[in-house]
């Protein structure tokens, strides 16, 4: 198995030659929510029982907010939310993004900067931008705050993210494990 991209560990730079942005006339408006997944992901999905139930949004221009509670078992330093959990939220927030601009996408790169320890009990509020598009490609970024940023001007960053997001074709990507989804008839409904 090769390690990271083509044999190289691959890094997050932001192409200069970007595609032209346009919002997805199916686009959720700024401040309703955006309900991409199924209701079994692990990352927003209602029925997930052990899930992380983040709650996204769109926000303006191509940029999505979301918050999480942090609960007791999301703890891995003492007292303080796990860094991959962190991680994890991180991924679906961004994966949110690209469907302002419509397709299915899936994560091909992620790295995460933790700043500081966010305590259990804590609610996490996210900003995620849609930085470019090139081709199959689109960049994103996400910070995480312990206040919302909305309402607190002073709000202050306690980690970030950015990944690589790569368009797919979501019926071909998933034909051999879509089976054993606990959520199979819920995505073939959706796609008709
Ligand atoms: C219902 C939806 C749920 C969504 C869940 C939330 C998001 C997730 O967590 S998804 C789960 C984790 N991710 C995965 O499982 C993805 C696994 N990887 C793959 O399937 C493939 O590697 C995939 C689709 C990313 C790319 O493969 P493929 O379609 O063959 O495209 P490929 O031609 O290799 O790459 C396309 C472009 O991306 C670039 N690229 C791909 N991977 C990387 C990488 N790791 N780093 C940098 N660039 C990359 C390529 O260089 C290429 O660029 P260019 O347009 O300049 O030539």
């Amino acid at each position: 198995m090769k390690i990271g991209y083509m044999g190289v560990t691959s890094t997050f730079v932001v192409p200069d030659d970007l595609d032209a942005l346009t919002r997805h006339p199916k686009a959720s408006q700024p401040g309703e929510p955006i309900n991409l997944h199924h209701t079994q992901c692990h990352g927003c999905g209602d029925d997930a029982p052990e899930g992380l139930h983040i709650k996204i949004f769109a926000g303006d221009g191509f940029t999505v907010r979301a918050r999480m509670l942090v609960e007791p078992r999301m703890e891995g330093g003492p007292g303080q939310i796990h860094g991959g959990i962190l991680a994890t939220a991180f991924d679906e927030v961004m994966s949110h993004l690209p469907l302002l601009v419509g397709g299915h996408c899936v994560t091909a790169h992620l790295q995460v900067d933790f700043a500081a320890g966010i305590p259990v009990g804590s609610t996490l509020y996210f900003e995620g931008r849609l930085l470019g598009r090139q081709r199959r490609k689109l960049y994103t970024e996400v910070v995480a705050y312990l206040a919302d940023p909305l309402v607190d001007a002073g709000a202050e960053a306690v980690a970030s993210g950015r990944a690589l997001f790569v368009k797919i074709d979501s019926a071909r990507h998933y034909a051999e494990t879509l089976a054993n989804s606990k959520a199979a008839e819920q995505i073939s409904r959706r796609r008709g």
